[in-house]
């Protein structure tokens, strides 16, 4: 690809002319595509009656449907139906209680779900089911702030700060306020920050409870200034959305009344997964005992719904609390429990192992969970040799099934307990070509192109967004050194101005050279030239497009020959096409349709589908005003004539929530066919036929943290629960004896879940015994090719190890840095070395006698 040198200013040293924003010009044209945005298919229009929407329900299930007044509990094992009632609940409310669409909050976990709810309301009332809230908490408090905010005089185009922004500016903040790092790892004041947001304690109350100079006073000390930092850039962190929403409905009764007037039916799914904030927001919304504020007459307290399992809580780590789930009769006077007990996911088998391991729980409600499906396949378990003969046996087995019809790679989904254990199964499938997906692990948005372009956005956006702006100072490099930056930095301090604003002031800068000065006008010429694109409506496709080309950006990567670069560029065509698709609608359709193919793992459509729970958001809010009554017919007429949002900050709320590891795909298994690899943590809610529930060894799952501590072993077994009960048909657990971690092999027992299993619902195809005699008759045989795995389900056949032949570009794998590009070579014979890029495991120099390298 030739660069475009006609318009991109490439000699950085030469004083810089000021950018003018031409978005069509200089590029290629097939460098950014047109999209071609699928149109919906009509709907049907036959309304259900009221016993269809009933249409297969049990007893209780129903009851749960038709409820109407108080505070409603439904608790329930894994697979009894829990997501469907809430599903067709809303159903009803719309299609036979006749509620507005618009006055229904549904929270949500899954896009399957959400896509269900949305489809069977559109098929009930048309357009109007766009009115409906189906979101994450986080997106629906993303909703209330960007109208509601103000009241804090806080700017409604706030950035969001995800895990990663949060982290360097904690960094900053650690390194500023001289915290020795040992003493105070960044994660560990971030996990001590999100603990006090999520139990709603603000950095003053911190302070306040903090003796003085403890532990505590330090961590309460980095919390301010992170929070003066985060309100100074005019941002908000994930955990502020949740908070700053609560403070918001606390401090403005009257706001909280609108709101409680507007959602007249709150729904939420996996209550059980909860938060104290989380579960402040629902008790402000839907508690019968507030104060409505002077002069404000209360209304009725909107009906509640929520539905959950204790055995399903798995996120402690972040706040979430299973009291919650047993305290709601104390928290909601007069609630109503309803208990399911047949399960429709699973085999009995399935379910029988489920109960016995979460059986060995202590302190728990027994449940009698049943399932008429009949016993189905017995439970398959393998010892593996190592990591990589545990993927080989995996995927042979994967392809087994395929091949004897007993399921499709889309329904089949493998399971392990931390994104790192992916590797072993990529590198596998990869050499064996078998289609699959990762979801979570280095996700297109983490990418670091994609995050700078990302940065640049959010500057225009907001100037006031110090870490995006730093971010991209000398991105790509324009002669700006850390020194002018410092300077910058400390005039922004010393002004407690943005670092941004300090930028504008480059005269007030003493002491800077005048080439530095230079760089940084032309630097905020390129930002006020963008900001003025803003202003003026320009879609946020085109602001993309132009910012690219105008910094420079495109033209460093099209004409580096580094391989990488190549995928870089190919990166940001993709990120311009999510754009492209955003503006043209795509999402909103997306949400609106639940027969449109979604591919919910292409990251041009991961963006839409992962959002669809929060697509109202591509509604414009200002024609949803907060305070309309559902029962006004005349305020219908908003829903139909509802406009999307292509505004360069509805781009940016979305791209930052895509980054919430809350938003869960679910797989289009139909049109799919790929195998889907996960956490068991991402796992929850969804189902499949076949499951393969893998490094089962204590010390990796359950985790070595939980080890000697209960009550981490306890959440890690509900963990156990939630990967068992996923399984529809067949479920595989298997563990490796050696496990490479962190370089070092380690050799791991059995996992204690594993013992718990009934034996006599598991077929051992290959135990302990078998691999220790196998390795006792050919342990030197094998000495350095442990990495390398194993072919088929008998005794591992040692390979013999030969040195690759590689140049620059080819692809290769290593056992530990995974995937990688061959930048150079040097060297020959034993001596020959290779330079290899691997991504985000960084730039290696590898000896190819010694290194674990294979060539692809
Ligand atoms: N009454 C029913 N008849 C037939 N199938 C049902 C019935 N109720 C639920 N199902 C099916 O059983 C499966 C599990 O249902 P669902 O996902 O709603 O369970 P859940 O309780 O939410 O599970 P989890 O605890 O894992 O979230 C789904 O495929 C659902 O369609
Ligand atoms: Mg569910």
């Amino acid at each position: 690809m030739s660069a475009p040198a006609s318009r991109v200013e490439t000699d950085m040293t030469s004083a810089p002319q000021p950018f003018v924003p031409t978005p069509s010009a200089g590029l290629p044209d097939d460098l950014f595509p047109e999209v071609t945005v699928a149109r919906p298919r009509a709907r049907k229009s036959s309304t259900p009656s009221a016993d269809q929407l009933l249409e297969g329900l049990n007893p209780p299930q129903r009851e749960a449907v038709l409820h109407a007044g108080g505070p409603v509990l439904v608790v329930a094992g894994a697979g009894s139906g829990k997501t469907r009632v809430l599903t067709r609940r809303i159903a009803h409310l719309v299609g036979d209680r006749k509620v507005h669409p618009g006055s229904i909050l549904a929270i949500t976990f899954t896009n399957k779900a959400a896509a269900e709810m949305r489809g069977r309301v559109m098929d009930l009332v048309g357009n109007r089911a766009k009115l409906m809230w189906v979101s994450t908490f986080h997106s629906a408090c993303v909703r209330i702030l960007r109208s509601e905010i103000g009241r804090f005089h806080v700017s409604r185009s706030f950035s969001i700060y995800d895990d990663a922004d949060s982290k360097r500016l904690m960094q900053l903040v650690a390194n500023d306020l001289e915290l020795d790092p040992k003493r105070f790892p960044v994660r560990a004041i971030m996990s001590w920050v999100s603990n006090c947001k999520n139990e709603l304690v603000d950095h003053e109350s911190a302070r306040g409870r903090a003796a003085e100079g403890s532990v505590e006073a330090s961590y309460a000390e980095a919390y301010a200034e992170y929070q003066r930092r985060l309100i100074a850039a005019n941002a908000l962190d994930f955990d502020d959305l949740i908070m700053t929403t609560v403070h918001l409905l606390q401090a403005f009764p009257d706001l909280r009344e609108q709101y409680r007037r507007r959602f007249r039916h709150v729904l939420v799914d996996e209550y059980q997964d909860t938060n104290h904030a989380q579960y402040v927001l629902v008790r402000e919304l839907c508690s019968a005992d507030v104060e409505p504020g002077p002069e404000t007459v209360a209304a009725e307290p909107p009906e509640l719904m929520v539905v959950g399992d204790s055995d399903q809580s798995i996120y402690a780590f972040r706040g979430a609390t299973i009291r919650n789930i047993n305290d709601f009769e104390l928290d909601f006077p007069g609630a109503r429990t309803i208990m399911l007990e047949q399960n429709y996911r699973s085999t009995q088998t399935i379910l029988t192992a489920a109960n016995a391991v979460i059986g060995q729980n202590t302190g728990r409600k027994p449940k009698n969970l049943w399932s008429d499906a009949g016993d189905g396949p017995m439970i398959v378990g393998y010892v593996a040799d190592t990591e990589h003969d545990e993927a080989q046996f995996v995927a042979s087995e994967i392809d087994r099934l395929s091949d004897a019809g007993e399921g499709r790679y889309g329904d089949t989904a493998v399971f392990y307990r931390t994104n790192a254990q992916s590797r072993a199964f990529e590198e596998v499938f990869i050499r064996v070509g078998l289609p699959y997906k990762v979801v979570g692990g280095v996700r297109f948005y983490e990418r670091r192109e994609v995050r700078d372009a990302i940065a640049y956005l959010r500057a225009i956006s907001n100037r006031s967004d110090d870490v995006s702006v730093r971010r991209i100072l000398n991105v790509p490099k324009r002669g700006i050194g850390d020194r002018a930056e410092a300077a910058v930095a400390d005039l922004a301090n010393r002004e407690r101005i943005s670092f941004g604003e300090a930028l504008r002031r480059v005269d007030d800068i003493p002491g800077l050279g005048t080439r530095s000065a230079n760089q940084l006008r032309s630097f905020v010429d390129l930002m006020d030239a963008h900001e003025a694109m803003v202003a003026e409506g320009a879609p946020a496709d085109a602001i993309l497009t132009s910012v690219l080309e105008g910094s420079g950006y495109l033209a460093e990567l099209q004409s580096s020959s580094d391989p990488q670069d190549q995928t870089r560029l190919e990166n940001l065509v993709e990120l311009v096409t999510v754009a492209r698709e955003f503006v043209s609608g795509v999402a909103v359709l997306a949400a609106a349709d639940d027969d449109l193919d979604v591919d919910a793992f292409d990251p041009a459509v991961e963006l839409a589908a992962l959002t669809a729970p929060a697509a109202s958001t591509g509604v414009r809010l200002a024609e949803v005003p907060a305070d309309f009554d559902p029962l006004d017919p005349e305020q219908d007429l908003a829903a139909g004539a509802a406009e999307v949002d292509d505004s360069l900050g509805a781009f940016l709320e979305r791209v930052a929530l895509v980054a919430d590891s809350d938003q869960i795909p679910s797989p289009d298994r139909e049109s799919a066919g790929v195998v889907t690899l996960m956490t068991l943590h991402t796992a929850k809610g969804l189902e499949f036929d076949n499951v393969f529930l893998t490094g089962c060894e204590d010390g990796v799952f359950p985790h070595m943290r939980a080890l000697n501590d209960p009550d981490e072993l306890a959440e890690e077994r509900r963990l156990a629960y939630v990967g068992i009960t996923r399984a529809r048909q067949r479920l595989h657990v298997s563990r490796a004896i050696v496990r490479a971690a962190w370089g070092t092999p380690q050799h791991n027992p059995a996992s204690r879940f594993l013992t718990e299993l009934p034996d006599r619902l598991v077929d051992w195809r290959r135990t302990e015994r078998a691999v220790t005699s196998w390795r006792n008759t050919s342990a030197t045989t094998r000495s350095n090719d442990s990495w390398r795995g194993t072919v088929g389900y008998g005794a591992p056949k040692p390979k013999v190890r030969v040195i690759p032949v590689l140049t620059a570009g080819d692809r290769v794998l290593h056992s530990t840095f995974g995937l990688g590009s061959v930048v150079a070579t040097s060297g020959t014979g034993d001596d020959t070395k290779a330079d290899v890029d691997f991504g985000s495991a960084g730039l290696k120099r590898l000896s190819l006698k010694h290194a674990p390298l294979e060539k692809l």
